[in-house]
């Protein structure tokens, strides 16, 4: 898939802007606060419904306006889809899909698959588990409208079931309201469960050559799905922590607190492993999220870079401008002096000046 056009009005520091994308590598270069970024988070906003740097919608309306209005084209296998996204100042979001608004936020999920990849990125392996849950939810919201179905659902529950045992005040006051919440909770945490370990199988198995690759044979890692919790003994240990769950009015039992662990040579790279062991796992985690969603898409997704190359070494360098055949790129940098370097073939250049996109000849 690839995108055609994005049209912004007022959104962030842009007034108005239509960017006519190449099928291959398009990059964004200008000095920093521009809006490159910008144009990455509003085409992420039309794959996920919402921003990768921000949980309020109301900061992609530029300032002074009242609403902002994002369009876009996907084209996939030949056949054009119109993407739409208004956002007004009163937080309410209307989304059509050729003109046509959608009901559930599923309809668009999957629809425009973007993988986007920026520095804060290559510190996956080194931050806390819930920045590698949500590179786990992120793909697998895209991937499988059914996860996504189950997790929003899970979320709900969990947030019932923390809201009782924060409104009790000793086990003795609790009543059978918190086994419906705890069947509801196993319900979709055991499909949860379940899609992770399928999806971080399948990736344990393109990360284990990707990295081999990129280390030249010296690196073996190994990805293993660290559950909370088993799915035959969900039940058993929420009883068990009920008592502290409700000292603490939080649920700590389930798959949200999942998390992933990395072996390099058979030691745990997130305590032990060096920063570019980290960085370098960090690195073949993206390739291979590129390599699976091709392979269970049958479609190529959508690369959005942002300001990565130049903190990647030569070699790393080289070896992710190498995965970018065929896959529609669209990257954003200060300067495309490593793209020259590389001798990357640029479909189309942009300088970005203060929410303007100028085509650079
Ligand atoms: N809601 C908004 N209304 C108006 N301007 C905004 C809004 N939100 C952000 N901006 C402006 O957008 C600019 C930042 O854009 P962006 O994050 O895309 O930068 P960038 O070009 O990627 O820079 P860098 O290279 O530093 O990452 C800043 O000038 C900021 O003031």
């Amino acid at each position: 898939m690839f995108i055609k056009t994005l049209s912004l009005k007022d959104y962030r520091n842009y007034e108005e802007g239509v960017i006519h994308f190449s099928e291959g590598i398009n990059i964004l270069f200008g000095k920093n606060a521009q809006g490159k970024t910008n144009v990455l988070e509003a085409i992420y906003l039309c794959a996920t419904s919402r921003s990768h740097r921000t949980s309020s919608d109301k900061e992609l309306i530029r300032l002074g306006e009242e609403a902002t209005h994002v369009k876009l084209t996907v084209n996939k296998h030949d056949v054009d889809e119109d993407i739409d996204i208004h956002i007004r100042k009163n937080n309410r979001k209307g989304i059509a899909i050729n003109k046509i608004p959608i009901k559930k936020l599923n309809e668009l999920m999957g629809l425009l698959h973007v993988i986007i990849f920026s520095p804060e990125d290559l510190g996956l392996i080194k931050n806390g588990p819930k920045e590698r849950r949500r590179f786990i939810n992120i793909e697998l919201c895209q991937l499988d409208h059914l996860y996504y179905y189950h997790l929003q659902q899970y979320h709900k529950v969990l947030k019932q079931r923390n809201n009782l045992l924060k409104n009790v005040k000793n086990f003795q006051e609790i009543d059978q309201t918190i086994s419906i919440w705890d069947d509801q909770l196993i319900g979709h945490g055991i499909k949860i469960i379940e899609k992770r370990e399928a999806f971080l199988h399948d990736l344990n198995h393109i990360i284990q050559k990707i990295h081999g690759d990129i280390s030249g044979g010296t690196e073996q890692l190994e990805m293993i799905y660290e559950k909370n919790v088993t799915m035959d003994g969900f039940k058993e240990r929420l009883s068990q922590q009920l008592k502290k769950d409700i000292k603490f009015g939080s649920t700590s039992v389930g798959p949200h607190r999942d998390d992933m662990m990395f072996l390099v040579n058979g030691i745990d790279i997130r305590k032990y492993g060096s920063q570019g062991q980290q960085r370098t796992a960090a690195l073949s985690l993206k390739l291979s999220e590129i390599q699976l969603v091709m392979d269970q898409i049958d479609d190529t997704p959508v690369l959005l870079l942002d300001d990565v190359l130049s903190e990647l070494d030569q070699h790393r360098q080289q070896y992710l401008m190498h995965t970018l055949n065929h896959i529609q790129t669209i990257i954003t940098c200060t300067g495309i002096e490593d793209y020259i370097k590389n001798r990357v073939q640029i479909g189309k250049l942009y300088e970005v000046t203060d929410g303007h996109v100028r085509l650079y000849t």
